[in-house]
């Protein structure tokens, strides 16, 4: 007989994280450090690195924790799945597939699996994979840094969130527990636009190569990522998906406020979003180390919804452009040339 998963039946949910990396370190490791049963599945650098350190985790608010993983808390095995109560998929977008391909194997049907990656349709892509597990759109507002190696940062404020879904009401108190709220969600799709309108930022802050706080306190780059924002809410709208409100700000107007001259922004920023000095974005790091980015996940996104409105989308579609170009010619682009470059894309594109 097939055994189905019934979280609330388990004191102690076992939770497998699927993808040992910035998120899936920070995120998996505050739940063990709160006493919760997590095993982390990573790469074997990672793996030697922890097994010979402890796992260091910090945030912007004075967190630390140190704990010193035993060897089968970190493995590169995706069959210890098998007896998971809960599996955080922690992958980046272009390695969802083939993580949904290595889980299905060992998954046990109903088995509840969170995707807490940034974009848009990892969930749809696991589950095509895992058509017997109860997948769930999930959203880290967060940014971690990895500042050594085995030492993650959270470095901005903001809670986790994920589609309500069968099981995950009982795993609540677990995240609670260690800190890290997770909410539960009835509207994940206007969530996870709504997280991309920020993440819209992502290619901006790799193209700059300085931190958020100091690529944020110039107006340039700002409105570079006005220029982005107000071309993807006009397509939600015309899309008719409403977004929400994940800083102070409702969504419609943060374009607006990105776009002030630095006194009048300096005087909103600290009150719509912490964020400490060092971190910066995930496309920053993937740049950093020459892995290939996000960006056809993130400013792609807005591209194909414009495609399948009818529409162009030249501000997205150019920062997609610059970051493949960067990642061949680590060509990085002061705020005065990027938002020259920018604007000229919609120019050329109103001609078109
Ligand atoms: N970092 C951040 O601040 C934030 C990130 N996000 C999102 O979260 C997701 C994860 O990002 P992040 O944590 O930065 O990514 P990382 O690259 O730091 O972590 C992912 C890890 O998973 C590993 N991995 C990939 N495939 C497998 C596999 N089959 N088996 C075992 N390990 C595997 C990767 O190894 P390898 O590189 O060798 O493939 C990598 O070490 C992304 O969608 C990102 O956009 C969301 C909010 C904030
Ligand atoms: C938290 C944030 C928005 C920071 O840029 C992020 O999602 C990322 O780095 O991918």
């Amino acid at each position: 007989m097939t055994r189905t998963v019934t979280p609330d039946a388990v004191p102690n949910p076992r939770i497998v994280v699927f993808g040992a990396g910035s998120v899936g370190c920070y995120v998996g490791g505050r739940l063990l450090a709160s006493g919760a049963n997590v095993t982390l599945v990573g790469r074997r650098r990672l793996r030697d690195i922890l097994m010979a350190h402890p796992l260091v985790l910090t945030d912007y608010q004075g967190y630390r924790s140190e704990t010193h993983l035993t060897p089968d808390q970190f493995t590169e095995d995706a069959s210890v799945v098998a007896d998971a109560d809960l599996v955080l998929v922690t992958v980046k977008s272009a390695a969802t597939a083939n993580a949904g391909e290595s889980l299905a194997p060992h998954l046990r049907p109903g088995t509840p699996v969170i995707s807490l990656q940034n974009g848009i349709s990892n969930a749809a892509v696991l589950e095509s994979r895992l058509p017997g597990a109860s997948v769930s759109a999930g959203m880290v507002p967060f940014n971690v840094v990895q500042k050594q190696p085995g030492h993650f940062h959270h470095g901005t404020e903001g809670h986790l969130m994920a589609a309500r879904t069968d099981g995950l009401d009982a795993l609540l108190p677990t995240f609670a527990r260690s800190g890290l709220a997770l909410e539960l969600r009835d509207d994940m799709l206007s969530v996870l636009w709504s997280k991309l309108l920020l993440n819209l930022n992502n290619p901006i802050n790799a193209l700059s190569n300085v931190p958020l706080l100091e690529e944020l306190s110039d107006r340039d780059y700002r409105r570079c990522l006005a220029l982005a924002q107000r071309e993807t809410l006009e397509l939600l709208a015309q899309a008719g998906i409403q977004t929400v409100k994940l800083t102070a700000l409702p969504m419609s107007l943060v374009p607006r406020v990105m776009a002030l001259p630095n006194w009048a922004f300096n005087r909103l920023a600290s009150r719509m979003l912490a964020i400490d000095p060092v971190a910066r974005s995930s496309m920053w790091e993937d740049l950093e180390a020459g892995r290939p980015t996000e960006v056809d996940y993130i400013n792609g996104e807005v591209v194909r919804l414009a495609q399948s409105l009818g529409r162009t989308a030249p501000i997205n579609r150019c920062l997609t452009e610059l970051v493949h170009q960067c990642e061949v010619t680590r060509r990085r682009w002061p705020g005065d040339e990027l938002l020259a470059e920018l604007r000229s894309a919609r120019r050329l594109a109103a001609r078109a």
